[in-house]
């Protein structure tokens, strides 16, 4: 039997509820792979293999908030969003997020080079990331805003992910991680403007399904990078090939 088609619209909080329920199912601090990185269960190669994927995701962050600023015409919607790449590119060389999230490489040993280009990262990092990417220049405005609703759960992740890296690291330090203070208040403030936009503008059913399968769609994206470093470095252990490869792993 098919699903009776919804006809009554949910009221904004109705919607928000519907919208947190689905971060508290399936937002990526529910990864086993979170759990060995912040309880200190990883090698220094294995939090290498994740700072260096993970900056694939940091570094393409920009070029998609530049495509959801190209496709509005309302400026104080253009306003807001570009904050967010200011906050990832900084308004100098080597401010910003982004130069940020290479000092944690830097600390963690990894080239710089090679981290800014990308080698040696897992397939399935690039696909989830790149899908994303093209989700927000594809999609309605609304889902393309609705897809960065993920934030409303990261500062509970990175609170954990700071106090666990620094208790069970010695190879990383305050310093070293110093990416994720910012974010501890960039965070809130974007992901509180995306609320109110989509509490706002989603007011038919169908524009309320959108929006909680883009959040959906979001939050498989950041499982999928998971289940890549997951099988790739923890178990079963298949680098795929040209991917990186932790020091006395060759
Ligand atoms: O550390 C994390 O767990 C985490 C999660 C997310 C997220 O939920 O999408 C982002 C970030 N960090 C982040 O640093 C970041 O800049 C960011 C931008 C976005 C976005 O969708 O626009 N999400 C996230």
């Amino acid at each position: 039997m098919t699903e009776p088609a919804m006809t009554e619209p949910m009221s904004p909080d109705q919607l928000e509820a519907a919208l947190r329920a689905i971060g508290r199912e399936r937002y990526h601090d529910r990864h086993p792979f979170h759990g060995l990185l912040h309880g200190g269960k990883l090698d220094r190669g294995q939090v290498q293999a994740w700072a260096l994927n993970r900056f694939y995701y940091q570094s393409r962050i920009p070029l998609k908030d530049a495509a959801l600023i190209s496709r509005t015409e309302d400026p104080a919607l253009r306003r807001e969003w570009r904050r967010r790449i200011e906050d990832h590119d900084g308004d100098h060389e080597g401010d910003g997020g982004i130069a940020r999230w290479l000092h944690l490489t830097d600390a963690l040993g990894l080239d710089r080079a090679a981290v800014s280009d990308g080698r040696g990262i897992l397939p399935a990092t690039r696909f989830a990331v790149d899908a994303y990417v093209r989700f927000v220049r594809e999609k309605t405005l609304l889902e393309a805003i609705a897809s960065s609703l993920t934030e409303l759960f990261a500062p509970a992740i990175i609170g954990n992910r700071v106090a666990g890296m620094l208790a069970h690291y010695d190879f990383v330090s305050p310093e070293a991680l110093s990416y994720f203070d910012k974010r501890l208040t960039q965070a809130p403030r974007d992901s509180d403007f995306a609320l109110d936009y989509v509490r706002r503008e989603a007011r038919r059913p169908d524009q309320q399904q959108d929006v909680m399968a883009a959040l959906t769609f979001k939050c498989d994206v950041l499982w999928a990078q998971l289940d890549a470093l997951h099988h790739a470095y923890v178990a079963p252990g298949h680098i795929p090939p040209g991917a990186f490869v932790p020091e006395g792993r060759g």
